[in-house]
């Protein structure tokens, strides 16, 4: 096979959709708040993709379309060619509260969504333990979570997701509730992850250092209605992950980013107080 071939099917395996959004609006109040007017979004294998913009833009409006958890009002959401009709464990979501069971170990917790689904005994016991390590857990794995701290209990969240072995991970202000340092430490968590897991990844955020530091592409939606107004590659990181982050600081490029989604937030703040 001539190489210039093999670069062609690389290339069409790399850009493959794996989640194709078409022409969605979702109306709620029988039409009297527009969330999303006429989004269209294509979610790339083990891509990681952020969701940015102001509050009320209907980035979780979209995340949850994806998860199969609302309906378009008008439009098609399908994976991998299917119709999105419900949530499947294909598409695994992390919110931003805790989601563990206070009255399960953070092994068995893990091991839940495993047990729906059928995994058998031994395979989930070592898949979970697996996953706690993953997250470095596997020292608290038969402790209960209500003792653990905030972070804590994200990364039970987090591998009890990645342990249904979802191809899709949809993730709503993740780290939103995390302090500063935690928040940080679980970001570079995720970009070890990534490397690891190869999953396609999209992440609701309202934090433009967050963004920019975990995508590889960024969505920004503007507001009254919702839509896409930017469609963002990272080019500057020319498609690698950086473990630390102020590897990433460093970068030609991340400043120029960075001043142009905030100048993007502040038109679509200013429009909606002109607005309102
Ligand atoms: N179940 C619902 N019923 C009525 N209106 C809703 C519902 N869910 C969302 N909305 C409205 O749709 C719009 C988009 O909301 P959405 O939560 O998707 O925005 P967002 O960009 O994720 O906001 P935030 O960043 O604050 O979470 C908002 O005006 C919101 O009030």
């Amino acid at each position: 096979m001539m190489v210039a071939e093999m670069n062609a099917m690389q290339m069409s395996k790399i850009a493959v959709p794996v989640i194709q959004a078409s022409r969605v609006w979702k109306q709620f109040g029988n039409g009297a708040v527009t969330a999303l007017k006429d989004v269209s979004i294509d979610l790339r294998e083990n891509e990681f993709t952020a969701f940015v913009g102001p509050s009320g833009c209907g980035k979780t409006t979209m995340l949850r379309i994806i998860a199969g958890l609302e309906h378009p009002t008008r439009g098609r959401v399908s994976m991998n060619g299917a119709t999105i009709t419900g949530p499947s464990p294909e598409r695994g979501m992390l919110f931003q509260a805790y989601t563990s069971f206070p009255w399960l170990t953070a092994r068995r917790n893990v091991e839940y969504g495993m047990k729906l689904l059928g995994v058998p005994k031994a395979e989930r016991e070592a898949s979970a333990m697996e996953f706690l390590r993953l997250v470095r857990l596997e020292k608290v794995a038969d402790k209960y979570p209500g003792g653990f701290s905030g972070g804590m209990k994200q990364r039970v969240a987090l591998a009890r997701t990645l342990a249904q072995n979802p191809s899709v991970l949809l993730m709503d202000e993740p780290f939103g509730a995390l302090d500063a340092q935690v928040r940080w430490e679980m970001q570079e968590l995720m970009i070890e992850l990534m490397e690891r897991e190869r999953k396609t990844v999209v992440a609701v955020t309202h934090d433009i250092e967050e963004a920019i530091y975990l995508a590889d592409r960024i969505v920004f939606f503007s507001c009254q209605p919702g839509r896409v107004k930017a469609d963002i590659q990272v080019e500057f990181k020319r498609g690698r992950r950086f473990p630390k982050k102020e590897d990433l600081l460093a970068q030609p490029g991340y400043t120029e980013l960075e001043q142009h989604l905030f100048a993007m937030m502040r038109e679509e703040i200013q429009a909606a107080a002109a607005a309102a």
